[in-house]
């Protein structure tokens, strides 16, 4: 089966592990968590910007832009795809507003 594109992506920036800084940007970025977690922020906001002002198509880019630095953060951590995707199925079926209430108590 062709892996889904976020692995296929992770399994790339993985193997940029210990690459050259100059010649990937991934690499660069490995070199430094605190720029991860910068750029990211910076991406979510401009996605955030994006939303706001109504404009898809400027959503879909910066939408591909959080995802490969998220996917970064990961490699950096050593989080895998599969704890994510996970995560997301043990929620299936559960309301956010359900999960809310039962986290409050109420
Ligand atoms: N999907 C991406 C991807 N999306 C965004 N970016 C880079 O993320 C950066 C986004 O930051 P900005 O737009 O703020 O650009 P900037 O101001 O130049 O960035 P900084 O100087 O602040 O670091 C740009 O340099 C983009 O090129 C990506 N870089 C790489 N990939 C994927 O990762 C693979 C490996 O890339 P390398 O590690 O560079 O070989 C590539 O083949 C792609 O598939």
């Amino acid at each position: 089966m062709k892996p889904h594109t976020l692995d296929a992506l992770f399994a790339t920036l993985e193997a940029r592990k210990g690459a050259d800084p100059s010649e990937s940007y991934t690499a660069k970025l490995l070199a430094d968590r605190n720029k991860i977690a910068k750029k990211l922020g910076e991406e979510g906001v401009e996605a955030a910007i994006e939303i706001v002002r109504g404009d898809a198509d400027k959503l879909v880019s910066e939408s591909a832009d959080v995802l490969y630095h998220l996917l970064v953060a990961w490699v950096a951590l050593g989080v895998k795809p599969d704890q994510v995707w996970q995560a997301l199925e043990g929620r299936t079926g559960r309301s956010g507003i359900e999960e809310k209430k039962s986290r409050k108590g109420e």
